[in-house]
């Protein structure tokens, strides 16, 4: 894209009197949609500048563009109720925050970035519904990015979560990497990251956050995502797995390092019990399927970070959801497996890495990484709410509705 065909054009955004939308960009996934938008009160920052002009190429001296000051928020949808989000995204006009093409016939003028399968197969609705065009962006490429993005530049993003206990990890940006990223979405994508745009798509699971809630209602008949884990939260999976005290009469089976409460067989225990579905809690089955699926990608994501040396794993996507049976699952796998010598992490924005690198992609054609050059702490704000028809995580640990404090430049 040559610069000069191209403006960004900022917006009113109706919920912040005199705001300015400059930026949108979408994930569009198999089970969720999310969003990331910047949205500033400020018009051209002053404060920022240099010799008491306005900030244009504040923060490197190569960019003549103005900065502007504002925040960045981050909002999710179903994908089965994209038309909530195409409403959401008309009532705020957010999608007049992409670039546009000068030059492009009027249908094609405006185009916001977007990765995910849904930018192929919902392009032509967003061009009817919104009059707008998505430019697509590769999925990998994009997860990689946000993860970078969030890891160098937000403060308190990664965190390790074991025996009830989360702690923050200092990331040293001169030795983050290699590492291997694990995005359980509706399926799972491995990836060897070895830099900003350098890694590899090493391994996948078609057994992931899908598999997961999509088994869940079928066995629970529980209605939407946050109650299925909510009924984990309660049930005991010992009613249906079957344990190898339960084969070994009680007892560990020590010399190959299991004890008698390790799960030699998830759900092993419906074979024999002589029940029918409806004879168990929902509470444990859903408390089963959830520690299997965890304990399963625990220990794929453990045998390729074995299979790259890499001693790092970040997991992202919303299938984890802040939910702390979930992390404790998953990082207890990846400690058994690993005997400790391997790590599993969090992210506090897990879904939005994806939408977070489409976001970034704007400003490919740049210098360097500029697009965001300046965060700070993100903090909660009510400012997306309203559009957000999907309920708060059940242990409060926000990943949506929140923004983050920023400067992008603007073309
Ligand atoms: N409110 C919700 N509704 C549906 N699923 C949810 C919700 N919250 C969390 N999830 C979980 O998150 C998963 C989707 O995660 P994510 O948005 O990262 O992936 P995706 O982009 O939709 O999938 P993919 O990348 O495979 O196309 C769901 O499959 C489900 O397990
Ligand atoms: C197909 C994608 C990449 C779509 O996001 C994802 O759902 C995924 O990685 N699924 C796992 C596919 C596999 O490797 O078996």
């Amino acid at each position: 894209m040559d610069p000069k065909e191209v403006e960004i054009p900022g917006n009113s955004d109706p919920n912040q009197p005199g705001g300015r939308i400059s930026h949108l960009a979408l994930d569009i996934g198999g089970s969720l949609i999310k969003l990331v938008y910047f949205s500033t009160n400020y018009d051209v920052d002053d404060e920022v500048g240099r010799s008491g002009k306005k900030s244009f190429g504040v923060s490197n001296g190569n960019r003549d563009h103005p900065v502007l000051k504002g925040r960045l928020y981050f909002v999710k949808f179903e994908t089965s109720k994209i038309n909530d989000c195409l409403e959401f995204i008309q009532n705020k006009q957010l999608h007049l925050g992409g670039y546009r093409h000068l030059e492009a016939p009027p249908i094609d003028k405006t185009i916001i970035k977007a990765t995910g399968g849904g930018a192929y197969k919902y392009a032509d609705l967003f061009k009817e519904k919104l009059g707008i065009s998505l430019d697509k962006e590769d999925e990998m490429d994009c997860l990689v990015g946000g993860v970078n993005f969030l890891l160098k530049a937000v403060h308190q993003e990664a965190f390790t979560y074991m025996d009830g206990q989360k702690e923050f990890v200092q990331i040293d940006h001169n030795d983050l990497y290699p590492y291997l990223l694990v995005n359980i979405g509706s399926g799972v994508s491995m990836l060897k990251v070895d830099g900003d745009g350098k890694f590899e798509r090493v391994s996948g699971t078609n057994v992931g956050g899908g598999t997961f809630w999509g088994l869940g209602r079928l066995l629970t008949n529980c209605k939407n995502f946050d109650e299925l884990l909510e009924l984990s939260h309660r049930g005991n999976n010992r009613v249906i797995d079957m344990l190898v005290g339960d084969i070994y009469g009680g007892t560990d089976y020590s010399k190959i390092g299991l004890s008698s409460t390790t799960i030699a067989s998830s759900f092993g225990k419906a074979i024999s019990d002589n029940k029918e579905l409806q004879d168990y809690r929902p509470e444990d089955l859903a408390r089963s399927l959830l520690r299997m699926i965890s304990n399963n990608i625990g220990q794929i994501s453990y045998l390729n970070a074995l299979q790259f040396g890499l001693k790092r794993i970040f997991f992202g996507g919303f299938f984890i959801r802040g939910h702390t049976y979930t992390m404790d699952t998953i990082s207890v796998a990846v400690h058994f497996w690993s005997k400790g010598e391997a790590k599993a992490m969090f992210l506090r924005h897990e879904g939005f890495l994806g939408a977070l690198g489409a976001f970034r992609s704007y400003d490919k054609h740049g210098a360097d990484d500029s697009l965001v050059h300046q965060l700070m702490q993100p903090f909660p704000t009510t400012s997306c709410l309203a559009g957000d028809k999907i309920c708060s995580p059940p242990n409060g640990e926000l990943n949506e509705n929140e923004s983050i404090e920023c400067s992008v430049y603007a073309s």
